[in-house]
């Protein structure tokens, strides 16, 4: 589909993901795709990076393309462990095979501890490479509960992300 002088035409298209990981002792907390030091981990048939999962979330409901469970289903044994960054990069591989572009990601953090501000760059930095965009485009914020519920208990930390991706407005 064309407009009439003659570019494509161009549709945008968001998504939303959301996700939650239990912590525990005797793990690494690896959050966007980076290992922030902490008494525990989080707990996952992956390594359980809770961010990249929500992010990943959102792309694929852009999409309209499911979720990561479909793509990386957790009955299978070759996920076990797996480093996130796998997740997105084939997140960012379904966002180029639509001829896309990701316009912007914004991802926040939900959780008591640890403080996540002084790691949102280097979040910011690894999540832009991971998808091969300008980290301008990249947004990773945080907030407690309020010592409300589970993330202010401190037994589990969630994320929540939204993206914007431009696409050929094919259908
Ligand atoms: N894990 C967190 C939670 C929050 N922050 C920063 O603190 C600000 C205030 O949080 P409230 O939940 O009290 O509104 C928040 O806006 C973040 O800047 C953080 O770094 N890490
Ligand atoms: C990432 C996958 C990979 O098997 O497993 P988990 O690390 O358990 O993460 P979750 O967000 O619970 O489920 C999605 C799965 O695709």
């Amino acid at each position: 589909m064309t407009t009439t002088s003659g570019l494509p035409s161009l549709a945008t298209r968001v998504g939303t993901g959301f996700d939650v990981h239990v912590l525990e002792t005797g793990r690494p907390l690896v959050l966007c795709g980076v290992t922030v030091p902490h008494e525990q981990g989080l707990a996952g048939h992956s390594d359980a990076d809770v961010g990249i999962h929500a992010l990943c979330d959102a792309i694929y409901g852009a999409l309209a393309e499911g979720d990561i469970g479909r793509h990386f289903p957790p009955s299978e044994m070759k996920w076990k462990d797996a480093d996130s960054a796998r997740f997105l990069r084939h997140a960012a591989e379904r966002i180029a095979a639509r001829g896309g572009i990701l316009v912007n990601a914004d991802v926040t953090l939900i959780c008591e501890q640890p403080k996540i501000t002084p790691h949102a760059p280097a979040m910011i930095a690894r999540l832009a490479d991971l998808l091969g965009v300008p980290a301008s485009r990249m947004s990773v914020k945080a907030t407690t509960t309020e010592k409300l519920g589970f993330a202010g208990r401190r037994e589990g930390i969630a994320a929540q992300a939204a993206v914007s991706i431009l696409v050929p407005l094919s259908e």
